[in-house]
């Protein structure tokens, strides 16, 4: 097993939202330095919220602490089988959330949302998903797998992530890119998602987990060998030191798992 994931925390929302922001800028300046681009792959529920804070506070006015956003690809990491402005869009969150939010100096990120031509057909919206990745990625960097620079995450109640569920066949594919699910146990049933093998190849990953809601699942992930079968718990083994939790104590109030001190 490679190097244990990163557990940060701190003593609220407010507190995480300052770290957040540098270590998405971070993240975003090396990859600017490398290529030229930042992508990202961005998942829905609570995560939008909290990056837009991030993303959206007044910086400190340095070079490195301004946000490129003309130069951000934007992926989703999972979405709901909706049109775009459905309520349970993972799009429509982030559009709402953020990106319609953006101050115009700080320019326009490449959004890349599903194609509402396929809501009927769950699979093949995931197929054409996969193909904007390969346009993306594979066209660029010609790797087996996409390369995203950073994955921000969200972690169900039940140890979920993207629309990855605890115990689902979805975990064990390892070939496709882009999963379809039509049973999710989360409403609603049809959706896609990044598959786990991609997640893990991040170049780095980010969880956001706040709320007393999640200490029960933060200990589970972290404390217990259940938890490595999850998809949080596999995505923490399988990226290792390459992943970063934000949480608040809220959320670690009982976990025995070591944090880290700082970024
Ligand atoms: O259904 C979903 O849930 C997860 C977790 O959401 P949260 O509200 O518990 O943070 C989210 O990451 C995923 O993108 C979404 O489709």
């Amino acid at each position: 097993m490679g190097k244990p994931p990163n557990l940060y925390s701190f003593a609220s929302t407010d507190d995480l939202v300052p770290p957040l922001r540098s270590y998405v800028l971070n993240c975003q300046n090396a990859a600017l330095e490398r290529h030229g681009k930042f992508s990202v792959a961005v998942s829905g529920g609570s995560l939008p919220k909290t990056l837009a804070r991030a993303l959206l506070a007044q910086g400190d006015g340095s070079a490195e602490d301004r946000v490129q956003f003309g130069k951000w690809e934007v992926f989703f990491a999972d979405e709901r089988c909706v049109p775009l402005d459905h309520a349970d869009s993972n799009y429509k969150l982030l559009k709402d959330e953020l990106l319609d939010k953006i101050p115009g100096d700080l320019g326009r990120p490449a959004v890349f949302p599903v194609d509402e031509a396929y809501l009927d057909d769950v699979q093949e919206m995931a197929d054409q998903y996969e193909k904007a990745l390969v346009s993306s990625f594979a066209a660029r960097d010609s790797v087996k797998l996409p390369l995203f620079d950073l994955l921000l995450l969200g972690c169900g109640p039940d140890g979920h992530t993207c629309s990855l569920f605890p115990n689902h066949p979805l975990l064990r594919e390892s070939d496709a890119w882009v999963l379809s699910i039509s049973d999710s146990p989360k409403p609603p049933a049809r959706r896609i998602t990044l598959s786990l093998p991609v997640v893990c190849h991040g170049l780095k990953i980010a969880f956001v987990a706040t709320g007393a809601g999640k200490r029960d699942i933060m200990r589970k992930i972290f404390d217990t060998d259940e938890g490595h079968t999850l998809p949080c718990g596999l995505v923490n083994d399988g990226g290792a030191d390459k992943v970063s939790w934000f949480t608040d104590n809220d959320a670690v109030h009982g976990v025995g798992f070591p944090r880290r001190g700082s970024l």
